[in-house]
């Protein structure tokens, strides 16, 4: 008997300009286009396996070896549904092959980093969803095709079906057909961007972006200024930086974005706090590391932003990355081992942290050890990848391999 089987992984995306607000939640059409850069799935990723046969009773999906529930009408539902309705329509026009649309498939999938934490887990959640069911169908369908199914899962998702630098154009259309994503520039264009998470906390977050957004929406004068007069010109102007490879302006804006993100959160009535004191104290370290940095040579070296949620994500190129990390160390001293995928310090390890020279060690006070738990090295990675069988995580029996 054939198998009818596909494993992908897909990787996680940070926005440098924030998509919060929707049009229509049920679509999942956002009031204003974002834009992202795609981290490395060798360091984050979600990893998808998709089987099609005729012998399943019903659509099962298994989180991270945990049955989720498949609700009718809600998100994961509906992706599937629309990826069946693709795989429909190849099978129309290609009578010969095995009509995988009419049978239930099981799913198993699995993040290896902490789900629901404000680390964009349903980002590549739902693109490695989509891109597992895509190569199981064997769909001709373009990665900005599959970015409008996975946007119905979760807005940011579709930008994870791009490596590189991404952005979602908001469209204008009431059927969302004009919503999705689109590659900005490739990896390849600018390999230097790293990336420097804080793990602030990875618990479960208190307001979910899904309800947070949409109390903003009902309740914030802001957010209607941010939509039209200030995301437009920041959309051209990001892009033309990422074009350029001008980090001075990357950085300017997406560090103004993260701040305006988080003013209309405090604008929103009842306010939404994701920032905390950590995060604060962080946004302080980095505007100084800026302050002499510009001195210095002119120009800045790093920029914070953060999601909803209180870890920040420092975009920085290369160079830069060792003294930012001995500075993050200095200041919220480490109680974990620092993985170092890049391998910065050799055996000796990150040790206690430094200062550049000439840097006002007052910004900020020194935190106790664990304030930030952990930190992530990465950089900017491409799109959603299909892996070898022997990364399958269904076994024989169609059920998640222990
Ligand atoms: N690998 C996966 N496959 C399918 N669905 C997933 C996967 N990972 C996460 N999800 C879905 O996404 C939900 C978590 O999304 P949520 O927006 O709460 O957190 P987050 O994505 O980590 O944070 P944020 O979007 O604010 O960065 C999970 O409860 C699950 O429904
Ligand atoms: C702050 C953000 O990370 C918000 C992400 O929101 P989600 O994509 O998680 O929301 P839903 O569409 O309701 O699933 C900003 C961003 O990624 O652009």
């Amino acid at each position: 008997m054939a198998v009818y089987q596909a494993t992908t992984s897909a990787p996680v995306n940070i926005a440098v300009i924030k998509y919060w607000g929707k049009r229509d939640t049920k679509l999942i059409l956002p009031t204003n286009s974002s834009l992202s850069v795609t981290l490395d799935q060798d360091h984050l990723r979600s990893t998808t396996t998709s089987r099609a046969d005729p012998s399943f009773e019903k659509d099962r999906l298994w989180l991270n070896g945990e049955e989720e529930e498949i609700k009718e009408g809600g998100r994961l539902a509906t992706c599937i549904k629309e990826m069946k309705g693709l795989r429909r329509e190849f099978e129309e026009k290609n009578p010969s092959e095995p009509k995988l649309s009419s049978y239930f498939v099981h799913i198993s999938s699995r993040n290896n980093f902490p789900t629901a934490a404000g680390l964009a887990s349903s980002a590549a959640g739902f693109a490695a969803l989509v891109s597992s069911l895509a190569a199981l169908y064997k769909l001709p369908a373009s990665a900005s095709e599959l970015s409008r199914i996975a946007r119905q899962g979760s807005g940011s998702a579709c930008r994870s079906l791009f490596g590189g630098y991404v952005a979602w154009e908001q469209g204008s259309k009431p059927d969302g057909s004009d919503s999705f994503a689109v590659e900005i520039a490739p990896q390849s264009h600018w390999p230097d961007m790293h990336a420097l998470i804080c793990v602030v906390s990875d618990d479960k977050k208190g307001t979910s972006s899904t309800s947070g957004m949409q109390r903003t929406v009902e309740t914030s004068p802001l957010l209607q200024h941010r939509i039209k007069e200030v995301v437009p010109a920041r959309m051209a102007a990001i892009s033309k930086a990422i074009l350029a490879k001008d980090f001075d302006t990357f950085a300017e804006i997406t560090m103004q974005d993260s701040n305006q993100f988080h003013a209309v959160a405090l604008d929103t009535y009842p306010p939404i706090f994701y920032m905390n004191d950590v995060s604060r104290a962080i946004v302080a370290v980095i505007t100084e590391y800026n302050r002499i940095a510009k001195e210095k040579t002119g120009h800045l070296k790093a920029a914070y932003t953060y999601d909803a949620g209180p870890n920040a994500v420092i975009y920085t190129p290369k160079e830069n990355v060792k003294e930012i990390i001995e500075l993050i160390v200095k200041y919220f001293p480490q109680a974990n081992t620092f993985s170092d995928p890049f391998g910065l310090f050799g055996a000796q390890g990150v040790g206690a942290g430094a200062v550049p020279e000439g840097f006002n060690t007052a910004v900020a006070k020194a935190f106790p050890a664990g304030s930030v738990k952990g930190l992530i090295h990465t950089k900017v990675g491409d799109g959603p990848r299909v892996l070898d069988a022997s990364e399958a995580l269904l076994g024989p029996d169609g059920l998640p391999k222990a």
